[in-house]
């Protein structure tokens, strides 16, 4: 049986809601195989990020070469990568793998406001990784930081994109959860020639721990078995929002999402028919 590859990069939640823990939830509901690197060990639950623990840029370079010299991957997503050291050294082990199909989400601050990538690293993350980028995936206050433009309407989103694109980046997906006072919220896509637009109506909720990270692993997922980058975001948009419609009611605070309800939903669909 051959079965398609998918590595993520990124942070440990210890909660289960984000990070690495989200991505291989998301990879196996989506029939791919799981690897990690982990680049930080966070101690975090549903109130927040009570602790940081960032590994050596060369921890995670082992962890890599491990995967790299052994398994293989299909596709790459990065996650938290905290520093300007990890981001170097992962954005080597790429080149040196000659990954193509690479994934960055651009985490910067966990919704309670802790800190997860250090203020230095951005231009690391411009200069090194987003050139390697096949996808990047930054909400709106991160496509601010990384542009240095602010973001006020669509227009502006559609600039951001274009700056994105220029720093090398193929495909630039900036996301619509942080627009407030809409109904509808659109994630757009900006392929270099054209944009394109995913709508969904908000869904009101305090649980949407992880979205981000739950949204890039599906177009992880979907681009590790060779489908186009338009189709797995699309994908991607569905899995997310069965996640946050069919939330659990886990913890106190921002709980996780529903990594089982996309697959539920369709089993359910095909039962009817
Ligand atoms: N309340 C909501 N209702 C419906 N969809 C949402 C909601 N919040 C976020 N989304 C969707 O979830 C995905 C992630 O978007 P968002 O802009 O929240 O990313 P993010 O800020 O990186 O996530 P995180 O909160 O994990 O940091 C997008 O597809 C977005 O449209
Ligand atoms: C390890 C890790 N990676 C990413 C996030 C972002 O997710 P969110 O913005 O939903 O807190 C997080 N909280 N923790």
């Amino acid at each position: 049986m051959s079965i398609s590859k998918a590595l993520t990069i990124a942070g440990s939640d210890s909660g289960g809601g984000a990070g690495i823990q989200a991505d291989l939830k998301t990879f196996q509901e989506l029939n791919v195989y799981g690897m990690s690197a982990i680049t930080a060990i966070t101690a975090q639950n549903t109130l927040g990020v009570h602790g940081v623990f960032p590994l050596t840029a060369d921890a995670v370079v082992q962890q890599i070469e491990a995967i790299g010299s052994d398994l293989g991957a299909d596709a790459i997503k990065t996650g938290m990568l905290f520093n300007s050291e990890i981001i170097e050294a992962v954005s080597e082990q790429i080149k040196k793998f000659n990954w193509s199909r690479v994934i960055v989400d651009p985490v910067m601050i966990a919704k309670g406001g802790a800190s997860l990538l250090q203020g230095e690293a951005v231009d690391a993350m411009k200069k090194h990784l987003l050139p390697l980028a096949l996808i990047v995936t930054p909400n709106i206050p991160e496509a601010e930081v990384l542009t240095g433009m602010k973001i006020h309407n669509l227009d502006d989103r559609r600039t951001a994109a274009e700056v994105l694109h220029s720093l090398g980046v193929k495909n630039v997906v900036i996301k619509g959860g942080h627009a407030e006072n809409e109904n509808h919220l659109v994630d757009l896509l900006y392929d270099g020639t054209e944009f394109s637009y995913f709508s969904s109506e908000r869904i009101e909720t305090k649980n949407t721990h992880g979205t981000g990270c739950t949204f890039a692993a599906a177009i992880t997922a979907e681009i590790a078995k060779g489908n186009t980058v338009y189709h797995s975001v699309e994908t991607a948009v569905s899995f997310i929002q069965e996640a946050i419609k069919e939330d659990l009611e886990l913890g106190q605070g921002h709980g996780p999402t529903n990594h089982w309800a996309y697959q539920q939903k369709k089993r359910r669909s095909l039962h009817v028919e």
